[in-house]
């Protein structure tokens, strides 16, 4: 254990630290950068076929597969078998969990999709605490109370900015997600007005400067203090220029899902290893082996809640509405194994 309360497994070496921001965070900070200079720069807005090209590529790369360990994560991070039963208990919570909520879905549609944009605020955030701890000097965030902070900001970027600046965009995909059952966003029609967007970027803004403050205030100007302002101004500037499907398509592959995939390659004694020698193709592929059959799975998932959905959707925004209602439904027992992962690592 060190001084921040991470615990890194012990093959978890400065070399492979090296190797996994190399891996993870670089490749994330380019696309993002880019994106965010190009359209800073005055490119159109694409058309939507473009826009939708990062989501769509989510179902193979990174995206979806980032989640199909589930099943060897956590046994895994605790240095325990991932044993058979331990597999099977990892289903049932998917299909109990999963399945309530998919049944949410039909029910009540549009308080479904309100709380899925609440759950990826959460999960997102959740998701950016474990590489600034691990990755960096382990100085900051530090505490329980400054992770919550810094995950309330980092899960906000990518789900509310897009609403302070395309609100027409953000109310479309929500129509998206509730189209399929029948629904429409006019019940929440009151988010999408200039007054709730202006309160909304007031909010995240004093959650930005105040999350960056006290972290500065308690951990001093660390590296991953640095990182943390260079990211969250970063993001906050790609979420207010780049067109939102696209966006929230590209952060959701190259900045979400890859840092949970470095993560498992931490804690996988085979791509580690592949790491520890330079290899991050051998890396890469351990994961994808081991992603592919629960991938698979996922796509059955897919396919079954598109069919069952009462006005199935035949255009591609539809379809890429119901892929997300299906990461939905595959996301709410994937936080609670990340979660599980958070605690064996001291993270919470
Ligand atoms: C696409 C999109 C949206 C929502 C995306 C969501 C909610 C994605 C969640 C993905 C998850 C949870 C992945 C798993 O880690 C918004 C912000 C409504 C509007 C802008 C475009
Ligand atoms: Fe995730």
């Amino acid at each position: 254990m060190t001084e921040s309360g991470y615990r890194a497994r012990s093959s978890t070496s400065s070399g492979v630290r090296d190797r996994l921001v190399a891996l993870a965070l670089l490749p994330s900070w380019v696309v993002v950068g880019v994106l965010a200079v190009a359209f800073a720069a005055g490119v159109d807005r694409p058309p939507l076929v473009v826009q939708l090209v990062p989501l769509v590529a989510s179902v193979v790369l990174f995206g979806l597969p980032h989640g199909a360990v589930d099943h060897l994560a956590l046994a895994r991070t605790g240095g325990r078998p991932a044993t058979r039963a331990h597999q099977l208990r990892v289903g049932a919570l998917y299909a109990v969990v999963g399945g309530a909520y998919a049944v949410a879905w039909f029910v009540a549609p549009v308080a479904a999709a309100v709380a899925f944009v609440i759950l990826t605020w959460a999960h997102w955030g959740q998701g950016d605490i474990y590489p600034l701890v691990a990755l960096f000097d382990g100085r900051h965030p530090h505490g329980r109370v400054q992770r919550a902070l810094t995950a309330a900001v980092r899960g906000a970027l990518p789900m509310t900015i897009p609403l302070v600046a395309f609100p027409g965009q953000y109310e479309r995909v929500l129509g998206w997600f509730v189209a399929p059952f029948g629904a429409s966003t006019d019940a929440i029609g009151w988010l999408f007005t200039a007054d709730t967007r202006l309160a909304v970027a007031a909010g995240v803004g004093a959650l930005s400067v105040l999350a960056l403050a006290n972290g500065y205030r308690a951990d001093g100007a660390t590296t991953a203090w640095v990182v943390d302002v260079a990211e969250t101004l970063v993001l906050w500037a790609f979420f207010l220029l780049v067109p939102p499907i696209l966006a929230v398509g590209a952060y959701f592959s190259a900045w979400h899902a890859l840092r949970h995939v470095a993560r498992l390659v931490a804690v996988d004694d085979t791509a580690s290893a592949a790491l520890e020698r330079g290899n991050t193709t051998g890396a890469l592929a351990a994961f994808a082996r081991d992603a592919a059959p629960l991938t698979a799975g996922a796509l059955l998932v897919l396919a079954a809640l598109a069919a069952l959905a009462p006005a199935t959707p035949t255009t591609l925004p539809g379809l890429v509405g119901v892929y997300l209602v299906g990461i939905a439904v595959l996301t709410l027992p994937h936080v609670v194994v990340v979660t599980g992962m958070d605690r064996y690592q001291g993270i919470w």
